[in-house]
C-alpha cells in the first residue's frame, strides 16, 4: 500500500500542492487535471525525484525516501519524455537500461524478451527506433519501466501523441499490468482514464478535490446534464445562460449538451453525465467550484 500523508510541495513562495492525502492499492488510478494543476509535481514526489516540503509518503508504512534504493527497486517510471537514441533498437535500449538498473545479463535477457512480447514489439526488437510511431515508442517506454517488475508503475501523460488505435492498445496493456500492481497514470485527457481507472483523482486549487470511481464521480452532477436543440442564432444566448459541455451540428440546428442546476425546461432531455462533463464543470473558466456537498 502506497500512502501520501498530508503532503505539501512549495517552490519558493509558490505552493504547488497543499495537504495531500492519498491511498493506493493495486489497480489503475487516473490522475486527471488540466495542465499546471500539479500532476507532475505529485508524480515526481511518488517517484522520489522531488521531495515533499511537508508531510511524508510511505510504502507499507515505511517512508519512501528512507527506503531509498529499496523503494526504487519497486518502482517503474515513465516520464513525460524519456530519452533514447533514435538509432538504437528496443533490444539495445532495454539492455542498456537493464544494465543501469544493475541487472545481470542472465537476468536481463529473458526479461527483455518477455517484455518485448508483452508490449507487442518482438517483431521489431532489432529495428532502429527512429522509424517507430509514437505508440511504439511509448510501448518501449512501458517496457523499460517494467524491467524490474515494479509493484508501482507511474506514467506521466503517456498517451500524448498516440493515435486512437494506439490509445486503445495502451489502455488494454495498462489494465492487464494493474492486476498485481499499482498503476498511476497522469493525464488531462478524460477518455484515457474513463474506461480503465478504478479510481480517478482530480486536483484543484492545489488540493485533491476528488478520489473516487468514475461512476460515483459522474453521479455528483446527475440530474443536471441535459441535451436540447437550439437554432444557430440562439446559440450565443443559450451559452451565456447555461454551461455548454459539448455541441454537435444536426441538420440545421445545434444539439447542445449542457449543465443546468435548476428546473428543467420543456424540450430538454436529461442525460447520464460522463466524466468529461464533470471535468468541464469542475475546471470551467473563471468560476469557483464550491463543491463541499457530499457525494450522492
Ligand atoms: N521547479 C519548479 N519551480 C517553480 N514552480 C514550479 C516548478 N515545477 C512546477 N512548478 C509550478 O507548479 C505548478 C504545477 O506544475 P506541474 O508541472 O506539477 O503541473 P501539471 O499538472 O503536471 O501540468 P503539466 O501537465 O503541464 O506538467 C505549476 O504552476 C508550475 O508552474
Amino acid at each position: 500500500m502506497l500512502n501520501v500523508h498530508q503532503v505539501s510541495k512549495n517552490f519558493g513562495s509558490f505552493q504547488a500542492l497543499r495537504s495531500i492525502d492519498l491511498e493506493f492499492a493495486n489497480g489503475v488510478y487516473g490522475l486527471l487535471a488540466p495542465n499546471g494543476a500539479g500532476k507532475t509535481t505529485l508524480i515526481k514526489m511518488l517517484a522520489t525525484l522531488l521531495f515533499p516540503s511537508e508531510g511524508e509518503i510511505t510504502y507499507n508504512g515505511e517512508n519512501i525516501t528512507a527506503m531509498d534504493a529499496r523503494y526504487r527497486n519497486l518502482l517503474g517510471y515513465l516520464p513525460q519524455q524519456f530519452g533514447y537514441y533514435k538509432n538504437d533498437s528496443p533490444q539495445k535500449y532495454l539492455t542498456y537500461i537493464a544494465a543501469l538498473k544493475g541487472m545481470s545479463q542472465a537476468e536481463a535477457s529473458p526479461r527483455i524478451a518477455e517484455l518485448l512480447k508483452l508490449v507487442a514489439l518482438e517483431d521489431v526488437a532489432g529495428k532502429k527506433m527512429k522509424k517507430f510511431s509514437g505508440g511504439m515508442i511509448q510501448r518501449v517506454g512501458i517496457a523499460q519501466a517494467m524491467l524490474n517488475d515494479p509493484k508501482i508503475l507511474i506514467l506521466d501523460e503517456p498517451t500524448a501523441g498516440l493515435d486512437p488505435k494506439e490509445r486503445v492498445r495502451f489502455r488494454n496493456l495498462l489494465t492487464s499490468l494493474a492486476r498485481d500492481r499499482i498503476v498511476i497514470l497522469s493525464t488531462h485527457i478524460v477518455s484515457d482514464v474513463e474506461p480503465i481507472a478504478g479510481e480517478v483523482i482530480m486536483i484543484k486549487d492545489q488540493r485533491i478535490l476528488y478520489k473516487d470511481t468514475v461512476d460515483h464521480l459522474c453521479r455528483r452532477i446527475e440530474g443536471r446534464v441535459f441535451e436540447t436543440y437550439v437554432e444557430h442564432d440562439e446559440a450565443e444566448t443559450f451559452r451565456s445562460r447555461y454551461l455548454s459541455l459539448s455541441e454537435k451540428q444536426e441538420s440545421s440546428r445545434l444539439k447542445i449538451r449542457f449543465l443546468h442546476e435548476g428546473e428543467a425546461m420543456p424540450g430538454w432531455t436529461p442525460v447520464m453525465p460522463n466524466l468529461e462533463d464533470l471535468f468541464i464543470y469542475t475546471y470551467r473558466d473563471g468560476q469557483e467550484q464550491e463543491d463541499k456537498e457530499p457525494a450522492k
